[in-house]
């Protein structure tokens, strides 16, 4: 699956311009997909659910509710992150498509971020094909030409707080039990550059550096105060403000909003781009390390213990 989804890059770095706006995301809204892609899109329309992954596309307002069901806690594995990386590749080539609100089927958790069982015990392939799954994760969502909203309804660490960062406008659940930030430093192990790079966009260089070497995790107030998020609303009124910001957002030509998106967003898109592979062998290096095997050990271990 995955290497459809590479195939996929390759394709649409060849498109004629006017067909796409960055090669990250299938950018064919007009004009480019064949008429047998469009049967196969018409079928699947309005609703589609697969293991870890629901969507929901709303033909009218043109916007897909997409959430996470991965319970406990929508933790990231490799399933789940190829799941969401073809859904929303479907999404992008669907023309009545423009907005996609990501949020959870799980009571209080936006999600977990990377499942940690995916990185401890396993061997150096694993780790290369998991790694390359977050990375697909990442440029399709940061990539992507719709308008996308994180509706934050429960914590959000780490990997789950970069999947809010690389939507557009993030809304979070007013509830100090839910906390949202890169908490890696806590499990002894380092964020890569590109979360680095993208939690600084958002919040600026001396909050990140704060944020990243103490691995904060902020409680909705406080991540709003630091711009991490850019709304805290009643629990109730996550969706409905998502939807709401949504509509606003839609009222903005697509074309002048894609590509100034696009302007923004390149630079870091194509830094992991340029550096994929470099960025899977350090991460393989480096996760496969006794040391960094220990501390994500021990970190599981005091996970099961507070749970018990
Ligand atoms: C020198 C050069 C350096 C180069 C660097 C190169 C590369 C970079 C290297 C590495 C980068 C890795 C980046 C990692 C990103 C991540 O996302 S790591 C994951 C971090 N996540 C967390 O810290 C969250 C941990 N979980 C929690 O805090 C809580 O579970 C909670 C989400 C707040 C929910 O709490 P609660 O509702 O109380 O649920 P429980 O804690 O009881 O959990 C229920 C079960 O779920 C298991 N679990 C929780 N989180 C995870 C997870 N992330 N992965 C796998 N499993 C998880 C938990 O153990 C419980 O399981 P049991 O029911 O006990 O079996």
């Amino acid at each position: 699956m995955i290497a459809t989804l590479l195939i996929q890059h390759e394709k649409l770095e060849q498109l004629p311009s006017g067909g796409t706006l960055s090669p990250y995301g299938v950018h064919q809204k007009h004009g480019q997909i064949t008429s047998q892609a469009l049967q196969l899109l018409s079928s699947q329309r309005r609703q589609f659910s697969n293991t870890y992954i629901s969507v929901k596309l709303d033909e009218t307002s043109g916007v897909a509710v997409m959430k996470l069901k991965r319970p406990p806690v929508n933790s990231l594995n490799m399933e789940l992150l190829t799941e969401f990386a073809i859904n929303l590749e479907k999404l992008e080539i669907d023309r009545g498509c423009r907005g996609v609100i990501l949020t959870s089927a799980v009571p209080r958790i936006f999600s977990a971020g990377l499942d940690i069982t995916e990185m401890c015990g396993k061997n150096a392939d694993h780790y290369g094909e998991f790694w390359r799954a977050v990375q697909e994760m990442w440029l399709k969502l940061y990539g992507s030409s719709m308008v996308t909203i994180a509706a934050i309804n429960g914590s959000s660490p780490a990997g789950g707080c970069l999947m809010a960062l690389s939507c557009d406008y993030r809304i979070i659940a007013n509830n100090k039990k839910y906390t949202i930030g890169l908490n890696e430093t806590q499990l002894g192990i380092v964020a890569p550059f590109w979360f680095k790079d993208i939690i600084t966009e958002v919040i600026g260089h001396r909050a990140a550096e704060r944020s990243l070497q103490l691995g904060m995790l902020y409680s909705p107030t406080d991540a709003l105060k630091i711009g991490l998020v850019d709304e805290v609303v009643a629990e109730d009124k996550v969706q409905s403000t998502a939807s709401a910001v949504m509509a606003q957002w839609l009222t903005l030509p697509d074309h002048a909003r894609q590509i100034t998106k696009s302007m923004m967003r390149k630079p870091s898109l194509d830094r992991l781009v340029t550096h994929r592979e470099a960025d899977i062998t350090n991460f393989v290096s480096y996760i496969t390390r006794d040391s960094i095997q220990k501390s994500l050990q021990m970190y599981m271990e005091m996970l099961k213990k507070k749970g018990r």
